[in-house]
């Protein structure tokens, strides 16, 4: 909800705002950037204004491009604003018209912050907070409502910020995803199954700012197209919070050594599995200048991902192994993936054989599975990583 002639939504980052002021620079430009490629994506149009700690987008289509703001990587908040002359007269008036047409009934409150020298104005916030508020409350009275402010738990929030220069009046702080902005580290690869729980991580390493990499693992008779087109599918979307970034899939053909690995390991197959995609993955980081892998894995969820294993499979690769999910609950991951938009297509039935065994290990030891694992594995991880096919996504 936003007031009417709303023409500006104020973008509020969070973490890059306590950069030092070269960093802080480097990365609302960055920041910027990403706006203005997000909007493109979406057919909308908007200019983006740089100020201190604040972006101002303008805009004819405030609800939208709030909407396309709050998809965007390093927005913590945004709000869609009418823009006003820095004067009480000018900013009751904007809270009256603004109560006139979007009041639904019960409580009100008027929130105000002043930024800017503290004489930048003959007012204080609280100044504007009171007359603002008996402005509100005559508002409320002519629409034939009886009055009533909560400060505390409003149904009704007004809110003020107030420049040197310009005020501006919303009505509704919609959250971003917080984090960084996209392109703002540099990229890892990201081992991605089309599963709940491995877009979710890449999403979150993106969230940081770092660009991925996405590999996806063909596992020939134990996947099947169904499940490649499930990892697709994830991609894809993921692609939409990347827009002005070409993405691609890796796609790595490992049907071959997944059927020997069947063949030839019992309890400890998924362990040499888990540590062939990891080497794949660095090979591919390799060639792509990626700086890292991540994974879906989160501590205890499947028996590959004990404590004891993680440990044995983390050194397939010297690159860092992140796992963003590592301590979330498969809760909060599928919260999460229905958020960003991944859960449908991860939840797709894709049919595919299983490949762990009836009863996997889960205290493994590193030197029991490096004398089970076939001695060409990571030989043929690299084999596999450098004939992949890459597949390039749409956003
Ligand atoms: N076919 C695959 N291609 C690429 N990466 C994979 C593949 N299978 C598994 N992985 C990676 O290994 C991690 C662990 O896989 P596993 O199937 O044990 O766990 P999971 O928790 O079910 O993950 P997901 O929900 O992402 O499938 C995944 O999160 C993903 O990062």
């Amino acid at each position: 909800m936003h007031p009417p002639d709303a023409d500006v939504v104020v973008v509020r980052h969070g973490e890059v705002g306590v950069k030092s002021e070269q960093v802080r620079r480097r990365m609302e430009d960055r920041l910027a950037e990403n706006l203005a490629a997000m909007f493109d994506a979406r057919g909308l149009a908007g200019d983006v204004e740089r100020r201190r700690n604040r972006l101002f987008v303008h805009t004819d289509r405030p609800a939208d491009v709030t909407d396309a703001v709050t998809d965007t990587f390093g927005v913590v908040s945004a709000s869609a604003a009418v823009t006003v002359d820095p004067t009480l007269d000018a900013i009751c008036d904007a809270l009256r018209a603004a109560t006139e047409a979007r009041y639904d009934g019960g409580t009100f409150a008027v929130d105000a912050r002043r930024a800017g020298p503290s004489d930048a104005h003959p007012f204080a916030s609280t100044d504007i907070e009171s007359e603002g508020g008996a402005a509100v409350w005559d508002a409320v009275e002519s629409l034939g409502e009886t009055p009533e402010v909560d400060l505390d738990d409003p149904d009704f929030r007004l809110y003020v910020e107030c420049r040197p220069d310009t005020a501006y009046v919303f009505l509704t702080k919609q959250s971003g995803p917080g984090g960084m902005p996209l392109g703002t580290q540099r990229p890892v690869v990201a081992l991605v199954s089309g599963g709940i729980d491995s877009p979710v991580a890449a999403w979150k390493a993106m969230r940081r700012g770092c660009p991925v990499i996405p590999v996806y693992v063909d596992l020939g008779d134990y996947g099947g197209p169904d499940h490649r087109a499930r990892a697709r599918a994830t991609v894809e979307t993921l692609a939409e919070y990347a827009p002005g970034r070409p993405m691609a899939m890796h796609v790595v053909d490992a049907g071959d050594v997944v059927t020997d690995l069947a063949a030839s390991l019992t309890d400890l197959r998924m362990l040499a599995l888990r540590r062939f995609m990891l080497a794949t993955a660095e090979a591919v980081a390799e060639e792509e200048g990626a700086v890292g892998v991540v994974t879906g894995e989160a501590i205890g969820q499947k028996s590959s991902q004990t404590s004891a294993n993680v440990a044995v499979t983390d050194v397939a690769t010297d690159l860092p192994v992140h796992r963003p999910n590592l301590t979330a609950d498969k809760a909060e991951i599928t919260n999460l993936a229905r958020d960003v938009g991944t859960f449908e297509d991860s939840t797709v039935d894709t049919g595919c054989n299983r490949v762990a065994p009836e009863l996997p290990e889960t205290n493994a030891s590193l030197a029991a599975v490096r004398e089970a694992e076939p001695d060409d594995l990571f030989e043929r991880a690299r084999e596999c990583a450098r004939t992949r096919t890459v597949e390039a996504i749409e956003s």
